[in-house]
């Protein structure tokens, strides 16, 4: 659109609404009009777009008439809510939430891993899980090079993925213990802080969570390898933001340490961070409001008795590239 378009921001005062605003900022997205939304609670706060003070408006059916993208970050039910209202107004949803993202309609994309997907939309473009989002832009690059069978993942991840919500509670209660006051969790099924949860989303019958078979699901979907193995921990531990997963990886192929540190070299989105001598490896204090997933410790899996297996380590900004950034990128490819 020559003089840019009309943007939606559903959910604008959440921990990924409010880096939306500033990536749109940040990305110089041709913005014509900005539009913030989120519930009655936060009608007529304010936020800051360009210099600009924007009103937070409550968020009605009535509030997309004009738009013509509509970036949702403000849970599944209420993106299911007015799913209907945006498509009748004609604007683009790109959904971060989980309610549409393996549905057969909804293409799933990171850009960096499967951007000719968007053009199959009808409307609405899921943003996938972020961590498996963070985890493909490393892996999705090999696997091209290499074609990849299984993964086993463990994932470390921030408070942050619980919104601002919790991280809130990470520190008030690394402030309660500090002070010897008693501690009640709610955004986390126990204690966070000096401690960590390996428990992320709802148990499954078959004792995988539901974040872990995001992770098989999803990465299916998006790398289109429906037989790909997948096997997941995800664990929540007391960091603020950025998750970090280490990975090992099994490709059809040989694959040398060299050859895959060359390979991230040059892939987008990911940047190495690969240099044990000199103490260098990804960590989440590093990735936290960069762009780019890191990742290193890249080691030849010595539990094998050939070169197909990889020990990889990422940490990456769930909130940016697994939600925020991830979708105003799928917006510049409308
Ligand atoms: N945090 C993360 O790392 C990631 C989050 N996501 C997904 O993004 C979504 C939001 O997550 P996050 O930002 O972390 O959550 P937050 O809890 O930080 O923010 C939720 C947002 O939704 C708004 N909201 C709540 N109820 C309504 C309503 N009835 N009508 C309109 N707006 C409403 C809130 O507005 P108000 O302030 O007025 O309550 C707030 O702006 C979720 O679906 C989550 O799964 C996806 C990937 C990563
Ligand atoms: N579940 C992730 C964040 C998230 O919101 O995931 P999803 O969009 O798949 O529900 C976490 O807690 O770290």
């Amino acid at each position: 659109m020559a003089n840019g378009f009309n943007v939606a921001v559903a959910g604008a005062t959440g921990a990924v609404g409010v880096e939306m605003i500033k990536t749109l900022e940040k990305r110089n997205f041709p913005v014509k009009n900005l539009k913030l939304l989120a519930s009655a609670r936060s009608a007529g706060k304010t936020a800051t777009f360009k210099g600009e003070t924007i009103k937070i408006e409550e968020m009605t059916e009535e509030s997309f008439k004009g738009v013509d993208i509509a970036l949702f970050s403000a849970g599944g039910d209420i993106s299911k809510q007015f799913r209907p209202a945006v498509v009748r107004a004609g604007a683009v949803m790109i959904d971060n939430s989980s309610a549409f993202r393996m549905d057969d309609d909804v293409p799933l994309v990171v850009p960096e891993v499967n951007p000719e997907d968007i053009k199959q939309h009808k409307g609405v473009i899921a943003n996938p899980n972020c961590t498996t989002a963070i985890m493909l832009v490393a892996v999705a690059p090999l696997h091209r090079a290499k074609g990849l069978r299984r993964i086993v993942a463990a994932t470390y991840q921030a408070a942050s993925g619980a919104g601002a919500k919790g991280m809130d509670e990470l520190l008030v209660q690394t402030r309660q213990l500090l002070d010897g006051q008693p501690i009640a969790p709610k955004a986390f099924a126990h204690r966070l802080a000096f401690n960590l949860i390996p428990h992320i989303d709802v148990f499954n019958e078959n004792g995988y969570t539901k974040e872990e078979l995001k992770m098989l699901n999803e990465s299916r979907k998006m790398l289109h390898l429906p037989n790909l193995l997948v096997s997941c921990t995800c664990v929540r531990i007391p960091v603020l933001r950025a998750h970090s997963e280490a990975l090992n990886l099994e490709f059809e192929n040989d694959i040398s340490v060299e050859e895959a540190r060359e390979i991230i070299r040059k892939a987008p989105g990911v940047q190495l961070v690969d240099d044990p001598a000199a103490k260098s490896y990804p960590m989440p204090a590093d990735a936290t409001e960069k762009y780019d997933v890191l990742c290193g410790r890249i080691r030849q899996d010595i539990s094998r008795n050939d070169k197909r297996g990889l020990d990889i380590f990422v940490s990456g900004d769930q909130v940016l590239k697994g939600a925020a950034l991830n979708a105003v990128q799928i917006a510049e490819l409308l």
